[in-house]
């Protein structure tokens, strides 16, 4: 399995955030993550890239383990919501950045950014500099940063959580595509049940610092316990209503 993660445990203070938490993993593949807030879920994701070390617990990346390397040297990306640009620096060159790190030469990274830059509808931004952009146009720099070095693993914190529903639904289009020309394998948190059901190409559902991820969407639908029922019939509940309004009205 590309990634692995074997029962990670991390207490803070006395609290046991993360406990015996183990899921795999498949290369190319985007596992969705849901839970409540504060069940963990930004904590077991640091775990995974480096920035904060487990008590316990092993993580393996293609068959190698990682558990104690450094951030840098895992080749994982963490992105979160409210990523931050290099604000002296234009579109170009925040895109650029991770190709200027590994030394590579200016005609190859041009044809990189500029081919990023197509796939994000960024192209007509780049001489511009952060300020300028609204905030759905610069969380498409943020992605088109953290995928230009093509990371072994994408690590998603609640990315699109600042965005409208319309800038929301284009960045979830947008971002499956990039999965695909990218050949991205993702770890992605969210608190939208929709949002989860169409990134993930499985589901995991958080709960006291423990993840299970199920063999596919229908078993997480058909699983009582995580309350996505209780969500999903409240928007059928909304449907019912709406068509015997509609109903009242033609009848009227
Ligand atoms: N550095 C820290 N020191 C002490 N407690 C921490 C630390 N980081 C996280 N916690 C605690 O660990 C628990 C889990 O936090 P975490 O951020 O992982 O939750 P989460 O599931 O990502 O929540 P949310 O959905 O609200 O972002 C919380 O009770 C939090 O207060």
């Amino acid at each position: 399995m590309f990634l692995e993660v074997n029962n990670l445990n991390k207490k803070f203070n006395k609290e046991h955030v993360v406990e015996a938490l183990s899921f795999e993993l498949e290369k190319q593949k985007t596992l969705s993550i849901l839970g409540k807030s504060g069940c963990g879920k930004t904590t077991m994701l640091k775990m995974i890239s480096g920035l904060v070390n487990p008590d316990s617990g092993n993580v393996f990346l293609d068959g190698n383990e990682v558990t104690l390397l450094k951030p840098e040297q895992r080749n994982m990306v963490y992105l979160y919501q409210e990523d931050l640009l290099f604000p002296h620096l234009t579109i170009f060159e925040n895109i650029a950045f991770g190709l200027r790190l590994k030394k590579i030469n200016s005609k190859a990274i041009k044809d990189q950014v500029d081919q990023m830059a197509h796939s994000l509808e960024l192209h007509n931004q780049l001489d511009k500099m952060p300020h300028q952009l609204s905030g759905g146009q610069r969380q498409r720099v943020s992605f088109g940063r953290a995928i230009i070095i093509n990371p072994s693993v994408l690590l998603l914190d609640e990315p699109f959580g600042s965005l409208d529903s319309g800038t929301r639904q284009r960045m979830q289009s947008l971002f499956k595509n990039l999965t695909r020309e990218y050949k991205i394998t993702s770890l992605f948190i969210t608190h939208d049940l929709k949002e989860a059901i169409l990134m993930g190409d499985k589901i995991g559902f958080m709960q006291n610092g423990n993840l299970h991820v199920y063999e596919s969407k229908q078993d997480f639908l058909n699983d009582p316990t995580t309350g996505v029922n209780q969500e999903i019939n409240f928007w059928k509940s909304l449907q019912i209503e709406a068509g015997s309004e509609l109903k009242n009205t033609i009848n009227e």
